[in-house]
């Protein structure tokens, strides 16, 4: 899928910032460029683009940062900040639920050929499923011919009561009938109500829209996209926002060569979340969607830089006793080194990254640490060039740890040294279940 590439391209431009020997304004334009290039490859819209890079330039004042300010930390915590916010509004969508009466109504806009009627029954098969409701269908498309059948034979096939007219040509009459008929049966607690995607001009369908959702009053409008139409989704949805109360996206044929970035134009149009994604053109092929799992979770995990560790030592060391925790970090104590020994070589480790530059302990490029800056860093500390290979070693060992860690249960065991821990520095290590996975798979590797 097209769209997670653009994941990689923007985590690219976040590494080569945090990489940057020096962190200035040329710096920060360069890694916003490249971001507004990679946001416009995806087909996110030009407009959007440009409030993206307008706000994250008006957040990040390098001018204005204290001395000693991790720049590198600012920025990308800016970034991930306005990313988050364009595909992630904020405002949760409504969600139905089981057994609610009367039942909930969500009714379903988008142009013909969207996906629109397919995508009615995935929803409604989709919270039978998982959810447990007894969803019913409507089908409020009298402009076009085939559309109640083909709703009928999807509904059929999906085993999920319809209704819908072939002689009625009147939508809002149909839609008002549809949702009494299944209010007044009580047997269900989700109305999915499909309307047309298209009419003999624009206005028109617009129109219709307007006043099916003023006659049944829905719970939730749900905009229906094609992922292939790009640029055109923000016109698109706000067109549909103008008339209907649009308060979800699902974005649809994901599973195909779209590049998916107008679903973030659409969701900035409707200021409205993307809950859902088509993948297929069969009933099960709808998948939830969480914006910040599908393009910023592994933006907002922050590189684990060498000033981590140092941190992470420092805590350690002043935490107390530390048996537990140092005896599960490998290299620091095995067999042949005693707890004391361990906490020794922390502090060792420690003078020597004190003796390293703000480039170099929040760089995440091992590259950056070539012959002549270890020799510096050995002479700067008083240490022999082979233990700040060591340390760069051991560093580069916890950082690959880092970037695969699962999310574990929080083993009982350690939870009292994980609470010990400020939080800040809990933060870089993806939170109480990241620290204590970093543990459990040093433990493991003793
Ligand atoms: N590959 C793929 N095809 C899909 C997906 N969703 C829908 N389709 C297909 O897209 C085509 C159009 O879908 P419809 O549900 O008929 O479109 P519509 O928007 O309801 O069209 P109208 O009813 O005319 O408004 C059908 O062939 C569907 O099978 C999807 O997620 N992936």
């Amino acid at each position: 899928m097209v769209l997670s590439q653009l994941s990689g391209s923007l985590k690219g431009a976040l590494s080569r910032m945090c990489n940057a020997t020096l962190v200035d304004q040329k710096v920060l334009d360069d890694c916003l460029n490249e971001i507004s290039r990679a946001l416009l490859q995806a087909d996110v819209r030009f407009e959007t683009v440009r409030r993206v890079q307008a706000s994250i330039k008006s957040t990040v004042n390098l001018q204005a940062l204290a001395d000693g300010t991790n720049k590198r930390r600012v920025i990308h915590r800016a970034v991930v900040a306005e990313l988050r916010r364009t595909l992630d509004p904020g405002k949760p969508s409504f969600a139905p639920t089981k057994g609610r009466k009367p039942a909930s109504v969500v009714m379903f806009v988008g142009l013909q050929g969207s996906g629109k009627t397919t995508t009615c029954v995935k929803y409604a098969d989709y919270h039978r499923r998982h959810k447990g409701l007894s969803p019913a269908l409507v089908c409020a498309d009298t402009f076009r011919a085939g559309a109640f059948d083909q709703l009928k034979q999807n509904a059929t096939k999906a085993g999920i009561p319809f209704y819908g007219s072939h002689t009625e040509s009147d939508p809002v009459k149909v839609a008002v009938e549809g949702v009494d008929r299944f209010r007044n049966e009580d047997a269900c607690d989700l109305i999915v109500v499909d309307t047309s995607g298209r009419h003999r001009q624009e206005a028109a369908l617009l129109e219709e829209m307007r006043q099916v959702a003023d006659a049944t009053r829905p719970d939730l409008v749900v905009f229906v996209m094609d992922a292939s139409i790009g640029q055109a989704a923000f016109q698109q949805a706000q067109a549909f926002r103008q008339s209907a109360p649009v308060g979800a996206v699902i974005v649809t044929k994901m599973d195909g060569h779209a590049k998916g970035g107008g679903a973030l134009s659409a969701v900035a149009a409707t200021k409205s979340p993307v809950i859902f994604i088509g993948t297929g053109e069969h009933i099960p092929d709808l998948e939830a969607f969480d914006a910040k799992s599908f393009i910023l979770e592994e933006l907002t995990k922050e590189n684990f830089t060498l000033r981590a560790l140092r941190k992470l030592f420092r805590a350690m060391l002043s935490m107390g006793p530390l048996g537990q925790l140092v005896s599960m970090i490998p290299g620091l104590i095995s067999d042949r080194f005693s707890e004391k020994e361990g906490q020794a070589k922390m502090k060792r480790y420690m003078t020597m990254m004190d003796s390293m530059t703000d480039a170099e302990l929040d760089g995440t490029s091992t590259k950056l640490m070539n012959k002549s800056r270890i020799n510096r860093v050995a002479r700067g500390s008083g240490r022999p060039v082979r233990e700040v290979v060591d340390m760069l070693e051991e560093h580069k060992r916890m950082a690959k740890m880092m970037s695969k860690l699962p999310n574990v249960k929080r083993p009982n065991d350690i939870n009292h040294l994980v609470n010990a821990i400020p939080q800040p520095l809990l933060n870089q290590f993806g939170g109480n279940f990241g620290l204590q996975s970093l543990i459990r798979q040093m433990g493991a590797q003793n």
